[in-house]
């Protein structure tokens, strides 16, 4: 029930492929869609919103497909990433406009069940221009919110917004979620994702990079080759911790750097860390530095699509 299912989905726009083969199932629960900018996550997102076609492949909710069908678009609410554009409206007006939009049966009572939920009875008399980022937020959430949805669908929630009302939105997902909603949010950071999502799935440049609970992700994540300088206490113990270092398992490579230093290629990050200390301590050398040199969430994201 509340199941969104993607079988070789994929999107373009003219000649540019914003999603490319995507499978996946979105089911009851809290799900995070990780990936970095320009991934495609807004685009799946619309594609499971019914806002676009797919090019190829079928995007249905418990079977039935999500485009053009009206009964989806009542079990879907949507709380898409761009700001709220009517910000001479009222927290109250806006909501209630969406309340009517949806054809709800009270549209008054709708709006106010919805602003009680994510805590804007208060503000709802102001006007939207004078509301915070996370207040504005939560707005969008409300007017998805008008008509009760099964499915709720978030692009970027935690964008920009305070971590006080982070923490306040992770809590409305969370008990979305534990009242067998279906939940899926958008984010470009790991952290956020692992914070509040049962279930992660990583797009990259279009595909599908990965799918596993954050424990999974996570270690996906930490285990992969990583690069880092390792600096000693001058060139004697470079060398020495060089010659020491490349005996170690979790070590596949090392170079002296010219500017001091060695960079070193690591297989598996845990172990290295662990046998680093002990390394240098019976070698009798001082660990002056150690950096990552290649810890960008784009290295991350193109190592797990194999980039
Ligand atoms: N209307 C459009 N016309 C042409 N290209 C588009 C259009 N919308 C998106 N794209 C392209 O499709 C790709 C995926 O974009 P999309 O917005 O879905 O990614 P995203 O993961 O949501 O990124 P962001 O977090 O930056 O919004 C990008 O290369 C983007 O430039």
């Amino acid at each position: 029930m509340n199941t969104i299912t993607l079988e070789e989905t994929s999107r373009w726009y003219g000649n540019v492929v914003a999603v490319n083969g995507i499978s996946m199932t979105i089911g009851p629960g809290i799900t995070g869609l990780l990936g970095p900018n320009g991934a495609g996550k807004t685009t799946l997102i619309a594609l499971m919103s019914g806002f676009l076609s797919p090019s190829a492949g079928r995007v249905t909710l418990d079977g039935q497909p999500i485009w053009r069908n009206t009964e989806a678009y009542r079990t879907i609410g949507l709380v898409p990433e761009r700001e709220v554009s009517f910000g001479y409206l009222t927290g109250r007006q806006f909501v209630l406009a969406n309340a009517e939009l949806q054809g709800v049966p009270d549209p008054g009572a709708a709006g106010e069940r919805a602003l009680e939920i994510v805590d804007l009875v208060e503000p709802a008399q102001r006007r939207i221009a004078t509301y915070s980022k996370g207040m504005r937020q939560r707005v969008k959430l409300a007017s998805a919110l008008v008509h009760d949805p099964a499915v709720l669908l978030l692009d970027e929630p935690f964008n920009g917004v305070d971590p006080r009302q982070r923490l306040h939105l992770m809590n409305l997902l969370r008990r979305m979620g534990a009242e067998g909603r279906t939940v899926l949010f958008s984010s470009h950071i790991l952290e956020e994702v692992e914070q509040v999502a049962r279930q992660i799935e990583v797009v990259v440049s279009g595909r599908h990079a990965a799918s596993g609970d954050f424990g999974q992700i996570r270690r996906l994540m930490t285990d992969r080759p990583v690069q880092y300088v390792v600096v000693g206490d001058g060139a004697a113990q470079d060398r020495a911790l060089a010659s020491a270092l490349i005996a170690e398992t979790s070590v596949v490579a090392v170079s002296l750097r010219p500017q001091g230093g060695v960079d070193v290629s690591v297989s598996e990050f845990g172990d290295f860390a662990q046998r680093l200390p002990v390394v240098a301590r019976d070698h009798g050398v001082r660990v002056l530095e150690l950096t990552p040199t290649d810890e960008s969430l784009e290295s991350v994201f193109s190592y797990l699509v194999g980039g």
